[in-house]
């Protein structure tokens, strides 16, 4: 290959400082060294993850001890090191491989998996959940494991990667556990949300919980949870919708869309829609907006703005006592409570999916889990990454899973700015950007 063995400069979107707009501009990419994997970007989308870490968003704790030890302390992203590329959900071509890679050589294509997967670790050899922990601790502070160094750097000053992904550039190294070789028939420019909402969504019925430690958002989106029960429970569980289910879904964006056409898959009843913009229920009947909730399975829509009641009871008045299941896609520590508590008594559970400003946390009566209410949470859908995002590809090529559906813009690379205007804006699912143009 021509670039083999050797930097490649190329464009890149920095983000330079939190929410100020990112810059294209060249970056230079170091070779990918033993056990990584050099990849062209094609495609990447945007993920409101991507967004989060961004905004740099602060969220103040002020309990009684916190106030007076430091008055107020701002929390962004523990795992948002500026300057960074950031980007998770893409698509692209591997152009070299570092030493002792042996599952995918130049020419693969491949999805980038922010969730790795060694088969090796302790997580992996667990059979419980999709976590991976071989290069974790390396990922969450933008580096690689090898030397703990990044390989992007602008004259000689490092950038940070971004969920060992970094995929707003034309060219990224990623660690082998974390590259998915798809069928090379798979359209790249579609199947890039593969890497992260699409299947967040439409697996989320089958993650894994742990009954301890204990409650934070980000432990729940690890994959962990805890569970009440009138009777002792098992610590270990998967959660099913099954057939004849009532499913209500927080929030209607990619990932909420994506749960509904999960629910309805599997055989779900009632699919209740809860967003508090009306415009994602009118989505259908608008030319920029071409697909409706319905196409996804939603079979009703309440918008808690018409309700001066809380939310959850009007929706356990809507289903005789309350939803079986529940998914919060919003990232909001209120409407996970809400999603919890709007459960039916005995059985109903919650599933969180959100992504919630760093240093929140969630609360409720712990009533609720003695009366049989289960909360846990789910990391890109319990998928196993390399093993299942291949199957997924298939099962999209079969024309069995939604992906077109979800991408309501497409752009380039150096629109990025632009695109990210468009998710604040409420008409955009996913917008995907080509990447060398
Ligand atoms: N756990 C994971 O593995 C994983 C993977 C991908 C994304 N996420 C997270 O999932 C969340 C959803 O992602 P998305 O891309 O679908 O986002 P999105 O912004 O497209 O969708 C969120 C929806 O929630 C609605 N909403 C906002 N506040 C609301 C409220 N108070 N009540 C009801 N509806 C409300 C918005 O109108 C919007 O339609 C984000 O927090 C994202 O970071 C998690
Ligand atoms: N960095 C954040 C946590 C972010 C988080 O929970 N990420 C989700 C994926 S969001 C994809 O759009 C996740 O999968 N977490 C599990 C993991 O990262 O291993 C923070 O620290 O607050
Ligand atoms: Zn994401
Ligand atoms: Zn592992």
């Amino acid at each position: 290959m021509a670039f083999q063995g050797q930097i490649i400069t190329c464009k890149a979107a920095i983000a330079w400082e939190p929410n100020k707009p990112l810059v294209i501009q060249d970056v230079q990419v170091a070779p990918p060294q033993a056990g990584e994997v050099r990849i062209k970007i094609l495609f990447t989308a945007l993920c409101h993850t991507d967004a989060y870490t961004w905004s740099g968003k602060l969220s103040f704790r002020s309990s009684i001890i916190l106030w007076s030890a430091i008055h107020l302390l701002p929390l962004q992203d523990p795992e948002g090191l500026f300057p960074c590329i950031l980007g998770h959900e893409a698509a692209g071509i591997v152009e070299s491989v570092g030493e002792g890679v042996t599952e995918v050589q130049p020419g693969d294509h491949v999805i980038p998996c922010y969730q790795a997967e060694c088969r090796e670790c302790k997580f992996c050899k667990s059979g419980k959940t999709n976590l991976c922990g071989k290069v974790r601790a390396a990922t969450g502070v933008g580096v690689m494991m090898s030397d703990r160094k990044s390989r992007f750097s602008i004259n000689g000053t490092p950038i940070y990667h971004f969920m060992g992904t970094s995929t707003f550039s034309q060219y990224t190294v990623v660690h082998d556990v974390s590259v998915a070789k798809i069928d090379p028939k798979a359209p790249l420019e579609k199947v890039c949300l593969l890497g992260c909402g699409v299947p967040t969504g439409s697996n989320s019925e089958d993650c894994l919980i742990m009954k301890f430690p204990i409650p934070s958002v980000v432990e729940l989106a690890n994959g962990q949870g805890i569970q009440g029960s009138i009777s002792l429970g098992a610590v270990w569980n998967t959660a099913k919708v099954e057939p004849g289910s009532i499913v209500a879904v927080f929030g209607l964006g990619t990932v909420g869309l994506a749960v509904a056409e999960g629910a309805k898959a599997a055989g779900a009843s009632r699919i209740i829609g809860i967003d508090i913009d009306s415009k994602k229920f009118e989505r259908g009947t608008s030319l920029t907006l071409p697909y409706s909730p319905k196409n996804f399975g939603v079979s009703e829509f309440v918008n808690p703005k018409d309700h001066e009641r809380p939310i959850q009871q009007v929706l356990v008045d809507l289903t005789d006592g309350g939803v079986d299941f529940s998914f919060e896609c919003i990232g909001n520590v209120s409407v996970m409570r809400a999603a919890l508590e709007c459960c039916h008594k005995g059985w109903g559970t919650s599933v969180i999916l959100g992504v919630a400003a760093s240093g929140q946390e969630i609360s409720t009566r712990p009533f609720q889990l003695v009366t049989g209410r289960t909360w846990k949470g789910t990391a890109f859908g319990g998928f196993k990454s390399r093993s299942q995002v291949p199957w997924l590809v298939e099962k999209y090529m079969k024309k069995e899973i939604k992906v077109d559906e979800y991408i309501t813009h497409t752009l380039t690379l150096g629109d990025i700015n632009k695109a990210f205007d468009l998710m604040h804006e409420g008409n955009c699912l996913r917008c995907v950007l080509e990447v060398h143009t």
